[in-house]
């Protein structure tokens, strides 16, 4: 069991005069068994796009995804609990005043007694170096530590894929080591998009994704040949930062 993407295509309403629609990714197809997947692209080529479809955050136009038996397209909701998803900005996704009672609202459909509960919530904070934050305001913890609330929180009810937008932009150096610690013991398939070379090289297995569609797809050695061109531009376009939004 894997993950599978079959010709995905993804267009939303708008800005092409001739259909009316613009495409995001064209003809998405891989298949990945590998533990580590990273999918490295400009800002704007696709790659949190093709993360959302992988937990049904998103409905491909057509095309089949497949995570580890769900068919994502016809059983969203149970795509949705085998996929864990922390966001690039996790705010949005911390639903409770605290970490705390974040992650304690994760565990209760896998633990009913309250105090059992609060005890694995804070033994989970404890593991991922927030014990001495869980009882804080959400809006009074810096980016990094919202984005390990938020993993925690996911991490709880025990995704069988975690699926990771940019987890290392806002981590501190000490805070990044920890993580890429994590990612190496995690048991979970892991899927993240990042631009952050290292960690990409770190994967086993590397996606690039370009104006849309899959332009690479390898081991951590597409790192030396897509990196720079992922951060710089690639060779014939503009500068970094381009929309790489697929074209007609
Ligand atoms: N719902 C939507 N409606 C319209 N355009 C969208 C929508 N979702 C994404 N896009 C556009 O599709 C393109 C790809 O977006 P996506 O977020 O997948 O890129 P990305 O590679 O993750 O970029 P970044 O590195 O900046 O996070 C962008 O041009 C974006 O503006």
């Amino acid at each position: 069991m894997g993950v599978l993407l079959q010709d995905l295509h993804v267009r939303v309403p708008g800005v092409d005069g001739r259909t009316g629609e613009t495409p995001i990714l064209e003809g998405v197809t891989a298949s990945l068994r590998e533990p580590r997947t990273a999918v490295l692209g400009l800002n704007g080529s696709g790659k949190s796009t093709l993360l959302r479809v992988l937990n049904g955050l998103m409905r491909p136009s057509s095309g089949r995804i497949n995570v580890h038996g769900i068919d994502v397209v016809a059983s969203p909701r149970r795509a949705r609990r085998a996929v864990g998803f922390v966001f690039t900005d996790p705010t949005a996704q911390l639903l409770m005043p605290t970490p705390l009672e974040d992650v304690e609202l994760s565990l209760r459909d896998e633990l009913g007694d309250p105090g059992r509960r609060r005890q694995r919530a804070m033994d989970l904070l404890e593991e991922m170096g927030l014990g001495h934050r869980m009882h804080h305001s959400v809006y009074d913890l810096s980016g990094g530590q919202r984005q390990l609330a938020a993993l925690t929180s996911v991490l709880a009810v025990d995704p069988s894929l975690l699926v990771l937008d940019e987890p290392t932009t806002l981590l501190d150096h000490r805070n990044r080591a920890r993580f890429l610690e994590l990612l190496g013991d995690l048991p979970q398939q892991v899927v993240f998009s990042t631009h952050d070379l290292a960690l990409a090289a770190a994967a086993d297995r590397v996606l690039v994704v370009h104006g849309g569609r899959l332009v690479a797809d390898g081991g951590p050695e597409l790192v030396d040949r897509y990196g720079a061109w992922c951060v710089d531009g690639f060779p014939g376009e503009g500068t970094q930062n381009d929309d790489g939004a697929a074209g007609a």
